[in-house]
């Protein structure tokens, strides 16, 4: 029951404003945004490329290589779990009957990247593209945030960033060789956000970084942008945000499109930002979340609540109104 206050603190009408109908992550607005998941870009677009993809065993990181050997890329892959990179890199190549390569690698030490790339060199050269895709991430108040708990986030998603960035970007200028550098984000490395703080810091880190080598390294061939996606489910993400599943329905709700991203969805845009016919676009922050950020930021946006009837008869109070 909402009622219309006077300033007097008298009651002038009393309504009945009935909760919304409890939506599912499927209904309405879904049947308007169904996904297209196959690959985007004409066959071949990647043919004689080779990439190079942080995290590329897992979630994102696999449906943006899984889509890059698709359009005839030859892929190399690193992080920490060789076990899992070696299976996807397995997987995947037999699908597409081009090269994965699975190198370890703990992008928090400058010395396994240097390493790496070595190894990434020696097999199959310097690469053409570059995603930095690799991130840590848990909620936790911050107040239970240990220094050791700081680092292991910021550690992984700024520095591992940037470890990489300067490892492959002074190799390349070296061998004056242009490339396309693409950075995972977050939607909230723009607005901040309470219980991901390292990761939100870092995330902000990691624009500041790459909007900055946009301008920097334009002179050597190399473009930098950034994707930021809202909620895309993946283990490494939803079991460490959303452990128990509570929010996901809540979020779900706030997303105008109405259903979470698929991973191919983020992976089609990362291989057009990582393509030729990206060529003239650098500095740019895509965001890409279904409208979650701004369905979040508008202040009114919760009057998507109410009723027809209820419009009727909040207009008919608003043209009633005499004066100020
Ligand atoms: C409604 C929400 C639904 C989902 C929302 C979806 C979308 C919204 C936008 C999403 C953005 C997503 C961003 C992401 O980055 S998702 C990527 C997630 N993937 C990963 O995190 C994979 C890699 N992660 C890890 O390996 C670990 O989680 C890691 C980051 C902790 C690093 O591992 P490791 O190096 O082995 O570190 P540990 O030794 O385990 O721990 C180090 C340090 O951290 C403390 N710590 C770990 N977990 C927690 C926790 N949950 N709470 C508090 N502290 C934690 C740990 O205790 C250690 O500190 P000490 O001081 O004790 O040594
Ligand atoms: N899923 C989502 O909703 C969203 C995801 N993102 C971003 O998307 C990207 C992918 O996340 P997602 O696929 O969901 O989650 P995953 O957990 O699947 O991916 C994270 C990857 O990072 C790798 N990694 C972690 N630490 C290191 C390290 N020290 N060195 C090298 N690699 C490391 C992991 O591999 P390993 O354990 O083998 O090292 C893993 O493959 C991240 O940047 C994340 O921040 C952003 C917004 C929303």
């Amino acid at each position: 029951m909402a009622a219309v206050m006077l300033s007097s603190g008298r009651k002038l009408l009393q309504t009945r404003f009935p909760r919304p109908p409890v939506r599912s992550g499927s209904a309405r607005p879904s049947g308007f945004f169904a996904p297209s998941e196959g690959a985007m870009l004409p066959a071949g677009s990647f043919r004689d490329r080779l990439a190079f993809i942080t995290g590329g065993g897992t979630g994102l990181g696999r449906a943006m290589t899984m889509v890059l050997s698709q359009l005839g890329a030859r892929c190399v892959i690193a992080s920490r779990k060789l076990d899992v990179l070696q299976e996807t890199a397995g997987e995947i190549s037999s699908q597409t009957g081009n090269q994965v390569h699975a190198l370890q690698c703990d992008v928090r030490d400058p010395q396994a990247v240097a390493r790496c790339v070595d190894q990434m060199v020696a097999l199959s050269g310097l690469p053409d593209v570059i995603i930095n895709n690799a991130a840590g991430n848990f909620i936790c108040p911050t107040e239970r945030l240990t220094p050791n708990g700081w680092r292991s986030v910021t550690d992984i998603v700024l520095n591992g960033t940037a470890f990489v960035t300067l490892e492959l970007g002074k190799r390349l200028i070296q061998a004056q060789k242009g490339a396309s550098f693409l950075a995972i984000t977050t939607i909230y490395a723009e607005s901040g956000s309470g219980f991901v703080v390292p990761s939100a810091a870092a995330k902000a880190g990691v624009e500041a970084l790459y909007k900055s080598l946009a301008a920097e390294w334009g002179r050597y061939g190399h473009r930098f942008n950034i994707i930021q996606p809202g909620p895309i489910r993946t283990k490494g993400a939803f079991s460490r945000l959303d452990p128990t599943g509570t929010f996901e329905k809540s979020m779900i709700d706030r997303i105008p499109t109405g259903r979470l991203g698929k991973p191919a969805e983020l992976a089609n845009l990362a291989a057009y930002l990582s393509s030729d016919f990206a060529s003239w676009m650098s500095g740019a922050v895509i965001r890409f979340d279904g409208g979650e950020y701004v369905s979040m930021a508008g202040e009114f946006n919760e009057l998507r609540k109410v009723t027809p009837d209820q419009w009727k008869m909040l207009e008919a109070m608003i043209k009633g109104t005499k004066g100020s």
